[in-house]
């Protein structure tokens, strides 16, 4: 299994071995003990799904404050999405930061966005399939969001930073100054 920590460094890119055969492929897309000592060691407790019709879809930017702040572990089981976590943990060097991974079909990639960070995500192909771990429930409550295009994050977003086909709740979003003090290290 190949671990790469991204320039912060919680947030970590997992990717398991496909065994290829004449019938397909089988793959361990997640196993307690491995993903343990890979860093990723808070339980799940909801898995989710969705698809994105549209090619330049962006989900985010998303999180859910205490009690119910979630661990998310994220793949693309169909098509390619380029995924981001933000820090938003007052008193973190990376406070305000951003990493972001291509993750697709194809490289079976998973990335790790721990409890304190936002994430989101833009669709890069058409019909994109989205799963991920929660280790906390859906609170709604809890649910925050924050534009996705804030120039004081200034995500590098692949398909660009000015169009996206956007839910009506992340259109409204507010700036990431609106994140100041949900979470803390
Ligand atoms: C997130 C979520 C939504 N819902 C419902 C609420 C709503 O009616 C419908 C669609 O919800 P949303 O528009 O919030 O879905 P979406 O924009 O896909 O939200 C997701 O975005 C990505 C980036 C994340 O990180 C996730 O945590 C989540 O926030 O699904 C649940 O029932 N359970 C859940 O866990």
């Amino acid at each position: 299994m190949k671990i790469e920590r991204l320039a912060i460094p919680d947030v970590i890119l997992v990717t398991p071995p496909r065994f290829g055969d004449a019938r397909g492929f089988f793959s361990e897309t997640y196993n307690g003990p491995r993903f343990t000592e890979a860093g990723i060691t808070i339980p799940f407790v909801q898995d989710n799904q969705s698809l994105s019709k549209q090619k330049g879809v962006v989900r985010g930017l998303h999180c859910q404050l205490a009690p119910h702040a979630q661990g998310k572990l994220v793949r693309c089981t169909r098509g390619a999405i380029f995924d981001v976590a933000v820090d938003a943990r007052v008193g973190s060097p990376t406070y305000g930061k951003w990493v972001g991974a291509e993750i697709s079909e194809e490289n079976w990639t998973q990335i790790w966005v721990p409890p304190g960070f936002l994430h989101g995500f833009q669709t890069l192909t058409e019909n994109a399939e989205v799963q991920y771990k929660c280790t906390d429930v859906y609170a709604k409550d809890c649910e925050r969001a924050v534009i996705w295009n804030d120039p004081e994050i200034g995500i590098e977003w692949p398909l660009g930073g000015t169009e996206a086909v956007l839910s009506d709740k992340d259109q409204v979003a507010p700036p990431f100054s609106a994140a100041h003090g949900w979470f803390s290290l």
